[in-house]
């Protein structure tokens, strides 16, 4: 199949380029191995929308990090996801730290963040009062923000393909070759694609594409971040997001609301070698906990419902690797996409698909569709609106997933939409039925039923996340309606 450009990688920095690339009068194709969007380390960070004090000046991440954050709320209207600017806080535990706080600030203002301020005194706790009493002072960021990483990158890539980019899901890129006549080749494990331009947003991987075609060589170290995530009950523990100070290894462990009203407890930071790494280990999590203990002491962890990890594609030279490579005409690197990357990545999408629209001399198209609505949130809407929803499809009055309230309309909704739910974690990750206290165990088999009714499919072929992993083993007997029971 012939394209002007191939994305590899339907993370949030694929789908973002996708979808400023389909603004252009261009046949765009993105290629991801997983069986849906948000299935790398997107899908498990702290999601943050940085305000941009942490960054080296200069750097293309203080550049993207900035701008981003700048962008995100219009985008949050514009494609219909959930984000808040609930501010951030680095606290300073001793007297002798402040002047690296003010290094922040200054820092922070060379890269153009707006509205930063040191407290200290009384102020302190009447911003966050659950904070240690040892807090000596600390940096607020007003423009610091929350925001939901799976609704913001499924956000991007159904409006990408909504105004035309194909999506080949469980599709594994093995080579990146240069033609002679210009252009690349691209071997999957499916068919090959020829193309005039390569996006490489493939993650922690992306430096094995870059090493095929470019003699720039790169080298992406993946840094394990352990978290833990709390009960909705412990969710107004603070209101901002609350960091301490950073150090060689990153921001630290932080803790913060989320914009569903979880609170989020982490992430550690350890570099490893396995390029799928992403277990849990109680080692990382007592640390998650005890360096969360040094910024409050009562962080109620207890209220743990589930802990997970993720991994920054952490470059050598730790900064964004973006832009052409040197020596590999049009192929396009999104590289060593770490932290702040989430909070970038509207940027770096504008920035790749502008470039690579001037490689090609491409125009912008005139029926651009810029905005998309998202699935109803049943939770979250008034009885005037339920009522209307049930009027007009009485699947929106069918709870299925109690610890969330997701309707089967919901759930419907996210299976027939553009790109749509494939798998139990992909209904989850477009509705919440799965995430609640319960963690689905009793909404999973509710799910199951609806996404095979759905899709047509055996309930022994659904999956929790595609290929690898079967939910269900064997039928064990068949009911009086003649369903198959299964387990
Ligand atoms: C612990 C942790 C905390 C973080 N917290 C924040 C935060 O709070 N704020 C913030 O701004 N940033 C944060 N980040 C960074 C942010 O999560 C990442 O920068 C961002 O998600 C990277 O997106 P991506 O699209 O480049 O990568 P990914 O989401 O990993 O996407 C890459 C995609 O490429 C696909 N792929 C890989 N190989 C192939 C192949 N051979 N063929 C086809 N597809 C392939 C993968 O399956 C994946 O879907 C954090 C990161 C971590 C690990
Ligand atoms: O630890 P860092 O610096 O990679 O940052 C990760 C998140 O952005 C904040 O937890
Ligand atoms: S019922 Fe769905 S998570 Fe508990």
């Amino acid at each position: 199949m012939k394209y002007d450009v191939v994305i590899i990688g339907a993370g949030v920095v694929g789908s973002a380029v996708a979808r400023e690339l389909s603004r252009y009068d261009l046949k765009t194709a993105v290629l991801e191995r997983e069986e849906d969007v948000c299935c790398g380390t997107s899908k498990a960070n702290s999601a943050i929308v940085h305000a941009g004090f942490d960054a080296e000046p200069g750097s293309m991440k203080a550049r993207m990090n900035v701008r981003g954050s700048k962008m995100m709320e219009a985008l949050s209207k514009e494609l219909d996801f959930p984000y808040k600017k609930n501010g951030s806080l680095v606290l300073c535990f001793h007297e002798t730290d402040i002047p690296k706080l003010e290094a922040l600030k200054t820092r922070g203002e060379e890269n153009g963040v707006e509205g930063l301020r040191i407290v200290t005194g009384e102020e302190i706790h009447k911003l966050e009062p659950n904070i240690s009493h040892d807090v000596k002072a600390l940096l607020y960021a007003p423009t610091g923000g929350i925001v939901c990483p799976f609704k913001l990158t499924i956000a991007l890539a159904e409006n990408a393909s909504v105004n035309g980019v194909d999506f080949f899901l469980n599709t594994e890129v093995k080579a990146v070759r240069k033609l002679e006549k210009g252009g690349y080749e691209i071997e999957t494990d499916r068919e090959c694609y020829e193309t005039a331009c390569v996006v490489n947003a493939a993650g922690v991987y992306a430096d094995v594409f870059n090493n095929m075609v470019s003699g720039r060589k790169l080298s992406i170290t993946p840094r394990k971040g352990e978290y833990c995530l709390l009960d909705k009950k412990a969710g107004n523990f603070v209101s901002h997001t609350v960091f301490q100070l950073p150090t060689k290894m990153g921001k630290g462990v932080l803790i913060t609301p989320t914009v569903h009203g979880n609170l989020l407890v982490g992430p550690t930071a350890d570099d490893i070698e396995d390029k799928e790494g992403i277990q849990t280990t109680a080692r990382g999590l007592g640390k998650v906990a005890s360096l969360a203990r040094v910024s409050a002491a009562d962080v109620p962890l207890h209220m743990v419902i589930t802990s997970f990890a993720g991994l920054r594609a952490t470059e050598k030279d730790e900064d964004f690797v973006l832009g052409e490579a040197e020596d590999a005409e049009g192929f396009f690197n999104a590289a060593g996409i770490e932290s702040p990357g989430l909070s970038s990545a509207p940027a770096i999408g504008e920035y790749l698909a502008e470039l690579a629209a001037e490689r090609l001399q491409a125009k912008k198209k005139e029926n651009f569709i810029s905005t998309r609505e998202d699935i109803p949130n049943v939770a979250q809407a008034s009885p005037e609106e339920i009522a209307e929803l049930i009027k007009k499809d009485p699947a929106y009055g069918n709870v299925i997933c109690r610890c969330e309230t997701v309707t089967e309309g919901e759930i419907i909704n996210a299976i027939r939409r553009p790109l749509g739910a494939r798998s139990l974690d992909g209904v989850k990750r477009r509705t919440r039925a799965g995430m609640g206290r319960c963690q689905s165990g009793f909404c999973a088999p509710r799910t199951m039923e609806i996404l095979a009714r759905e899709l047509h499919m055996d309930p022994l072929e659904l999956t929790k996340a595609g290929k690898g992993s079967k939910l269900l083993t064997g039928v064990i007997k068949e009911n009086e309606t003649g369903i198959t029971e299964t387990f």
